[in-house]
């Protein structure tokens, strides 16, 4: 039986070395492609053209379909010169939206503004509310049976928008819908390898709840072998909550995670294709809708199989101190896609 303890996001995993493109770039054309057709929407940002760069070089995608409102013709002809499986398409405006998302199977969502200091990632939702919107529409005529994976924020707020445009469409599948929470684990692993002095190849961190500061829930009394302080548990939990704060603080009003993200979106996505073609047992922390907490949306490990999410896992036991901010924040993430659904209605 999987345990559901089994951490998620084992680095040292040949899946993570090849969504790295390490193993890609040493072997090229050799990768198998996985036949699939991934588009990735906000390809030209931050965050896009990274990601495209670590999906093309992984050798596991068949067709990589690249669209936003701008500079994807450059972005396509740069990567369709990297000699490993699989073409590129660039795809520029709205009026080439369909034609990018017809018949995907992964839409990879990094499309939207990022935060500048001072700003929440709630800041984002004015703008990146009615940009997801718009995209999930598309989805809904041009690939409605697409695994979708949603890093745009808040990821509270607009995975749940997402769900509602489909569901007004009559295609929503809930297995299908993916928030992207991969970076909260690798800050988790990479933050608490540290604390211990050991490899973050050999830690694993299990990261629980949404995607905005005490939402973020890291699972540090599931964490093998450690034994942490009080004073290290509280820094290392905020720390892991606020990782993306740290990042906007040092760039200055250049942005958000870019490169961080883009290794932990190209990831997840690998992770999903590889459950595609059939792997067993791929076990990851996502974003989704599940019935474990009041919150309709609430990130867990899961499965991950042929059709998406496969099992919601669960998370286990939680020590005094998780469980009082699981508790503290499961009305905050209610709140959050409450607002996401009622945009949807009243736009
Ligand atoms: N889930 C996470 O962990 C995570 C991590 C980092 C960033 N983010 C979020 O990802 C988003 C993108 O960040 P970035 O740094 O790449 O920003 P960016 O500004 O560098 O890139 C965003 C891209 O989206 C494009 N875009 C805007 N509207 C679009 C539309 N309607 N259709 C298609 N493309 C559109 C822009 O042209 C731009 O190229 C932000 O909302 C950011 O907050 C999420
Ligand atoms: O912090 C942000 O706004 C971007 C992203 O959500 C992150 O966690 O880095």
């Amino acid at each position: 039986m999987l345990s559901a303890m089994k951490p998620a996001l084992r680095v040292a995993s040949p899946l993570a070395t090849r969504a790295l493109g390490l193993e890609a770039a040493r072997s090229f054309s050799s990768s198998r492609s996985a036949q699939a057709k991934v588009t990735v929407v906000g390809a030209a940002g931050g965050i896009g053209q990274p990601l495209s760069l670590l999906l093309k070089l992984s050798g596991k995608v068949d067709h990589l379909s690249l669209y936003d409102l701008v500079g994807t013709p450059g972005v396509a002809a740069d990567l369709s010169h990297c000699n490993t499986n699989g073409k590129v398409t660039g795809h520029k405006g709205a009026s080439e939206l369909k034609a990018a998302l017809q018949d995907a199977d992964v839409v990879v969502i990094p499309a939207g503004v990022p935060r500048k200091p001072g700003m929440t990632r709630d800041d984002l939702f004015n703008t990146n509310a009615g940009i997801v919107k718009g995209i999930a529409e598309a989805c809904a005529e041009a690939c409605p049976k697409a695994r979708f994976l949603i890093i745009s924020n808040p990821v509270n707020s607009t995975v749940p928008i997402f769900a509602e445009v489909l569901k007004g469409r009559g295609v929503y599948d809930k297995k299908k819908l993916m928030g992207v929470t991969t970076l909260d684990v690798c800050r988790a692993q990479t933050f608490v390898a540290e604390n211990l002095g050991q490899s973050v190849n050999d830690t694993a961190v299990d990261v629980i709840g949404g995607h905005a500061g005490t939402t973020i829930l890291p699972l540090l009394s599931q964490v093998e072998g450690a034994k942490f302080s009080d004073k290290d548990l509280e820094a290392l939990t905020h720390r892991i909550q606020f990782g993306g704060d740290e990042v906007v603080k040092a760039k200055d009003g250049a942005g958000s995670a870019t490169l961080s993200m883009a290794h932990a979106g190209a990831y997840f996505a690998i992770r999903v294709l590889a459950a595609m073609e059939g792997e067993a047992d791929i076990r990851e922390c996502t974003f989704v809708e599940n019935d474990l907490t009041a919150a309709p949306y609430f990130a867990t490990p899961v499965i991950l199989g042929k059709d998406g999410v496969e099992k919601v896992l669960g998370f286990g036991k939680l020590s005094a101190f998780e469980q009082k901010i699981l508790d503290e924040n499961v009305p905050a993430l209610q709140a959050q896609a409450k607002k996401g659904v009622d945009f949807v209605h009243k736009a």
